[in-house]
């Protein structure tokens, strides 16, 4: 007889147990919510370039999860968080931390603000703007993107936005060792962590970078 096709919370379940993070029911229902949300909003603002819905648990939400247990401190900023990724997951699994998602494109922040309003993400913050002209108020433990820019470009315009003994966490598919070559003076791989992620096909690597602090001498 044929396998029965699993529903998304069997899928999200399992999940969770191959990646080793124990999740309450409640949050759960909160993370399938939000990827029904962004099923919806999808198809009229082009949130993602992923239109499969079978695919929303893996990709998107234990795509997310898997960094869970490297998240550093208590605020996290998501540059380029498009639909919420990873920074929505992240939130629901850790109401404790501050998340503030930034993006530059009004439909998404609109979507972003609506969502955490929806999915009662009290620690949710939505930011519209390009990540250049970000001041914020205080600078953040961690600062994390998938899929917005090679990692100097993700890591020049935050480094002033990073706390001292931050880092940034940098989700990424195969190593990628021609982009590290080109990182700014002073900024460092600090580790490199694969991620095995349920039902994501090919490699998945985190990175953590950290600011050394030293610049390159004047003339050098
Ligand atoms: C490919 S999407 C990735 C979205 C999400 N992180 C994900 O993994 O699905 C890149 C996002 O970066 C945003 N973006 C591009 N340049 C930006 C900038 N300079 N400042 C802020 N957001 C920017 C875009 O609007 C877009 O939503």
């Amino acid at each position: 007889m044929p396998k029965a096709r699993q529903t998304p919370a069997e899928q999200l379940a399992q999940g969770l147990v191959a990646l080793g993070i124990e999740l309450a029911p409640a949050a759960q229902q909160t993370l399938l919510a939000y990827a029904a949300l962004l099923d919806k909003w999808n198809r009229a603002f082009n949130l993602t370039a992923l239109r499969d819905p079978e695919k929303a648990v893996s990709h998107h939400l234990l795509d997310s999860l898997a960094i869970l247990p490297h998240l550093l401190g208590a605020t996290l900023l998501d540059v380029g968080s498009g639909g919420g990724l990873p920074g929505i997951p992240l939130a629901i699994a850790r109401p404790g931390l501050a998340v503030t998602l930034l993006d530059s494109n009004s439909k998404k922040t609109a979507f972003l603000r609506q969502a955490a309003i929806e999915l009662g993400l009290a620690n949710v913050s939505v930011h519209c703007g390009r990540i250049e002209d970000f001041r914020p108020a205080q600078p953040f433990a961690a600062i994390v993107s998938r899929a917005f820019a090679e990692l100097a470009d993700f890591v020049r315009p935050t480094r002033a936005l990073l706390a001292p003994d931050g880092g940034w966490l940098a989700m990424k598919g195969l190593i990628p060792h021609e982009e590290i070559a080109r990182l700014p003076e002073g900024v460092v791989v600090s580790s490199v962590t694969p991620l095995a992620v349920p039902g994501v096909d090919g490699e998945r690597h985190l990175l953590l970078l950290k600011d050394t602090g030293a610049t390159r001498p004047e003339g050098v």
